[in-house]
């Protein structure tokens, strides 16, 4: 017996070379349902990246000179079409699974990882674009919660030339009754640490995520100097709005089980560095901490985990790829107690949504985020409410590809109206349970 196609058939699936906001190529997919429905998705790109992810195919590499994505557009006019056409985009477990099958390596190192999460976020967008509802209105039609935004205002790291150790210096304004008023106050910290750059002649430019690239000599005076920031904006810290540190530190590994420092020019062992970040956790109004040891690192993770023992969320990023199976082995061990989800190190929203189920299954937090290198696609502030994330990661307050999706909560916020409710200090999992 034939069985009639549904109308979300898929009936089309094209791969395209686009641009990030790094000046990189990237692949933008284009998904086509029967109905007329299309569905469309851009992928991003990381800079400090975790061993484990989804491979991101790139033509020639730079000792080549090359970054580009023409593989990685041809895998999606090529294999990725031919394995999809036909099937329903309504079923995104299946459409994901047919990509595993067309693929058959463990990190979609055939067909790429940035080809697959461009399509399977495509063809979420064509199912949804199908039923008329918004991405995260589709994926759960109950969702009611605004995630508990982090957003860089230093940037450091790989983002920065390693002017800064430390990646990421962001805010969490938990303190706050709204997503749009704990993103209001995020500005106001934002322009606050512009000036007071400014007034100690330390504003070198800004880094990959929009975060001012301070030129400090240490770390801790980027500490202090947000600490400071956030009081001149008004705000209490540690009260109203904490501080998240991306350590990064697959980064900052010296290769024999140490930790550099490079701008201060210090070395220490794992005990050393633990005893450096409680230090820096005491004296600072720090809630977060992500990647605080290396990827390979899991009895140092698990030493700090323990010694800040609730009082401060330890994330896994680098350390966990959004990989059900390490985030399970994390909880197994005390490694953390939050997941950071970005859809492209998993490869398929079903692999990172597993991630993402995982943790809420074992009691961490999940906190749904973007790359260092993105575009105007706006899939992962959706994500965050449609999956129910406790957090939400995209960067810093400026520059397109990040306020596109800040201000895309904001609209869902409105949308929802008296139903909204913000996540504040229940998305960092603290004291309220796990979020
Ligand atoms: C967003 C991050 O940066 P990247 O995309 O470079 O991994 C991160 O490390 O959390
Ligand atoms: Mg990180």
């Amino acid at each position: 017996m034939i069985h009639p196609s549904p109308l979300t058939s898929i009936s089309a699936v094209t791969g395209h070379p686009r641009w990030d906001s790094r000046g990189r190529p990237t692949v933008e997919v284009v998904v086509r349902t029967g109905d007329g429905s299309v569905g469309r998705a851009l992928a991003p790109a990381g800079a400090s990246t975790g061993s484990g992810e989804a491979v991101d195919l790139r033509d020639g590499g730079p000792a080549h000179g090359g970054y580009g994505v023409d593989r990685a557009v041809d895998r999606v006019n090529g294999p990725i079409a031919a394995a999809l056409k036909g099937l329903d985009a309504a079923d995104q477990a299946g459409a994901d699974a047919a990509l595993e099958a067309a693929d058959g390596t463990a990190g979609f190192a055939h067909l790429g990882g940035n080809a697959t999460v461009a399509t399977s976020l495509a063809v979420a967008q064509a199912a949804a674009a199908a039923s008329g509802l918004p991405l995260w209105r589709a994926l759960n039609p109950a969702a009611r919660r605004l995630p508990l935004p982090e957003v860089q205002i230093f940037g450091g790291g790989a983002h920065a030339h390693g002017r800064l150790d430390v990646q990421d210096l962001m805010v969490v304004p938990y303190g706050a009754g709204s997503f749009a008023e704990a993103y209001a106050w995020c500005n106001d910290v934002y322009r606050a640490a512009g000036e007071l750059l400014d007034r100690r002649g330390a504003r070198a430019g800004v880094a990959d995520e929009g975060g001012w690239w301070p030129a400090f000599d240490s770390n801790e005076a980027a500490l202090s100097a947000l600490t400071e920031a956030i009081e001149a904006a008004g705000r209490a810290p540690g009260d109203e709005i904490g501080i998240s540190l991306d350590i990064a530190a697959t980064q900052l590994a010296d290769g024999a089980g140490g930790y550099l420092l490079r701008r201060e020019e210090r070395r220490f062992d794992r005990d050393g560095w633990c005893e450096l970040l409680l230090g820096w956790l005491d004296r600072y109004p720090v809630v977060s901490i992500e990647d605080p040891f290396a990827e390979d690192d899991p009895v140092g993770m698990a030493a700090l985990t323990t010694a800040v023992a609730g009082r401060v969320q330890v994330i896994g990023d680098d350390f966990l790829v959004t990989d059900a199976a390490r985030v399970h082995s994390a909880a197994d061990t005390g490694a953390c107690t939050a997941v950071l989800v970005k859809p492209n190190q998993a490869g398929t929203l079903t692999r990172a949504r597993a991630a993402l189920d995982a943790a809420h299954a074992r009691g961490l937090t999940a906190i749904v985020s973007a790359r260092s290198g993105e575009t105007e696609d706006v899939a992962v502030a959706h994500l965050a409410v449609g999956w129910g994330s406790g957090g939400v990661k995209v960067g810093s307050v400026t520059r397109g590809e990040r306020t596109a999706k800040w201000n895309e909560l904001l609209r869902i916020e409105e949308e929802l109206g008296v139903d909204a409710r913000f996540a504040g200090r229940s998305g960092l999992g603290l004291d309220g349970g796990p979020a």
